[in-house]
């Protein structure tokens, strides 16, 4: 599509795929492979609670004074698009919003991946280049199965790359959506929203007064931030009114992948002392587990496939992230997962006077520390 500043684009509706081909592979991501010494595209996935501020922060970002070039792909249930696309403003401060690409079919399931791969396909393969996508998804979304599309696409060299995952939430209403929750064997989408977040933006602080009525200054998010950090501790929390946020700490964040290395060294640093529980947990929580002996890459490899893959113990794991001491090795590894989706990856030398040793934090549910720190101990070389 020829740009045209006059006439802002208009929406690529995305058509709804038929049941016959509705479970694609995941090797259609290859569409995406990206051109040679170009970088990929950022993508930030959007995601939090109905009426949580999802689309404020879309707006916010796109008129913004940054100068990229953003793109934003919707997901939304069907009779809601046109709502959503009236609501937010089409760049007037300084992003251009070359084209609104919507993903028509609901949630974004494997019926959906798709969708988003033709989506990001068309965006990618656009003559003017982007900077950034963001993919805002319905309120209802369980934003792995996104993950897993935009992920694997990296190890295939590809043109779009999962950036980070951004969950906002409000204020006032997320403790009554936790708490209604809490102590059932299923759990709504904002427990999931998040355990995955990479930035968890706690929104409409306006609406938590202290008794002396200065907004946004109470214990009480104090308290939500602790709660937050209790189901995710890896995630950076940023309160807001309206979703005004610091661009540079939302955008091009590289939380995946081995090239952020020294922002998941801090992370782990800063909650290596997270609290180990021996009982078995039924809620989704954050655990650490240090170790120094190294493991034998095989063995290890084999244990995060039977925690991911198999389920072994009845464990959730919903995320991990962790550095690794790996036999035979002076490289320092790195360990990313999301839902199934795991990666290992060398990531720098070890230096002389660091102390090698292998500290995951795992995020989920059901997760019973013991077994958790037994099986992994199973997994090292005695020296
Ligand atoms: N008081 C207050 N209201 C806010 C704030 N941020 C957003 N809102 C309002 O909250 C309502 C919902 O915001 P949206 O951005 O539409 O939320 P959403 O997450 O996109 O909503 P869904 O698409 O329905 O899931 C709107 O009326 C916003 O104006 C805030 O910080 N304080």
């Amino acid at each position: 599509m020829e740009e045209d500043d006059e006439n802002p684009p208009l929406a690529v509706r995305i058509e709804e795929i038929n049941e016959d081909n509705a479970s694609v592979s995941l090797s259609q991501s290859e569409d995406l492979r990206g051109t040679a010494g170009e970088s990929p595209v950022g993508v930030t996935v959007i995601t939090g609670y109905l009426g949580a501020g999802k689309s404020t922060l879309v707006n916010y970002i796109l008129n913004a004074q940054h100068g990229k070039r953003i793109a934003v792909i919707l997901n939304e249930f069907g009779e809601e698009i046109g709502v959503e696309r009236a609501m937010i403003n089409e760049g007037d401060g300084g992003a251009l919003v070359e084209e609104w690409v919507e993903l028509a079919n609901g949630c974004v399931c494997c019926t959906v991946k798709h969708s988003l791969v033709q989506a990001l396909e068309q965006l990618v393969q656009r003559k003017e280049r982007l900077d950034h996508i963001l993919l805002e998804t319905t309120g209802l979304a369980d934003p792995a199965p996104l993950a897993s599309v935009l992920w694997l696409d990296d190890q295939l060299e590809s043109a779009v790359r999962l950036d980070s995952i951004i969950t906002v939430v409000d204020a006032k209403n997320l403790k009554l959506q936790l708490d209604e929750y809490r102590d059932y064997a299923s759990f709504p989408e904002a427990f999931l929203q998040i355990a995955f977040a990479d930035v968890v933006i706690l929104n409409k602080i306006d609406l938590i007064s202290r008794e002396d009525g200065v907004p946004g200054t109470s214990d009480a998010l104090d308290d939500l931030e602790k709660e937050i950090h209790n189901i995710n501790a890896l995630a950076t929390i940023i309160r807001s009114l309206r979703c005004q946020v610091d661009l540079c700490k939302i955008l091009d964040r590289q939380a995946y992948g081995a090239k952020n290395l020294s922002h998941l060294e801090e992370l782990l640093e800063e909650h290596k002392s997270i609290p180990s529980r021996s009982h078995h947990d039924y809620s989704v929580r954050t655990f650490c587990i240090n170790e120094q002996q190294p493991v034998d890459l095989t063995k290890l490899r084999s244990w995060l496939e039977d925690l991911l893959w198999e389920k072994k113990s009845n464990m959730d794991l919903y995320r991990c992230k962790g550095v690794l001491n790996v036999h035979g090795s002076d490289q320092l590894h790195t360990l990313q997962a999301v839902r199934e989706i795991y990666e290992i990856v060398p990531a720098r030398k070890w230096q002389q006077k660091e102390k090698q040793t292998n500290r995951i934090v795992f995020i989920g549910r059901n997760l019973d520390v013991d077994i958790l720190g037994d099986s992994l101990r199973a997994c090292m070389v005695l020296t």
